[in-house]
């Protein structure tokens, strides 16, 4: 399966650096199919399947799960959605360089990739304080410090990576939801 370039966007940055509020503010405005990698994962485990449990531990871990598994469950998520979607906006992946070259050869390239950037110490604050109700395992402080090491070390080189076909546009969501959001519009608009 091929789905053509300018029918994919990708969502990029930190854990907590709010890709998530953004996403949901772009799918409410232009109508994409919404893929969180995360998301897609964590409904495979809340399904209690085989697979669902070896990624619960993984994810508790607060590392990543085999590259192969996720692109698998984007793929088939897409597919599912291909006859009435608008375009697909991809949240968090590829996590790593390897898995965007994979996501290249198997789904291909992207036409933009929304770098949804915040400092650490702001990632941290916001993770902990969702924390407090989002019920999520990885929501934790020893297992946040693992994902923004993880962030630093195998996401971060994602960016540049992209960098070179020109797809890049950073965000600075440092400012308050809408502020961020009418950056954010303001390089989808530039696709049209
Ligand atoms: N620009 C912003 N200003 C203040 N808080 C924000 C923000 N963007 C997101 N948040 C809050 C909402 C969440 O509780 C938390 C993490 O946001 P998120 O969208 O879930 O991040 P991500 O999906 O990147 O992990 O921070
Ligand atoms: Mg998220």
């Amino acid at each position: 399966m091929r789905i053509s370039t300018e029918d994919k966007i990708l969502s990029n940055g930190g854990p907590g650096s709010g890709k998530g509020t953004q996403c949901e503010k772009i799918v409410a405005k232009y109508g994409y199919t919404h893929l969180s990698s995360g998301d897609l994962l964590r409904a495979e485990v809340a399904s209690g399947s085989e697979r669902g449990k070896q990624l619960q531990a993984t994810m508790q871990k607060g590392e990543l799960v085999p590259l192969d598994t996720v692109l698998e469950m984007i793929k088939e998520a897409m597919i599912a959605k291909a006859d009435v979607s608008k375009g697909y906006l991809i949240d968090g992946y590829p996590r790593e360089v390897k898995q965007g070259e994979e996501f290249e050869k198997k789904i291909g390239a992207p036409a933009l990739l929304l770098y949804v950037d915040a400092k650490a110490e702001t990632m941290v604050k916001r993770l902990m304080k969702r924390g407090e109700t989002s019920g999520r395992a990885d929501d934790n402080e020893e297992t946040i410090k693992k994902r923004l090491d993880l962030y630093y070390k195998a996401t971060e080189p994602v960016i540049a990576y992209y960098e070179k076909s020109g797809i890049v546009r950073k965000i600075n969501s440092e400012l308050p939801v809408d502020e961020v959001f009418a950056i954010v519009e303001k390089a989808i608009d530039e696709l049209k």
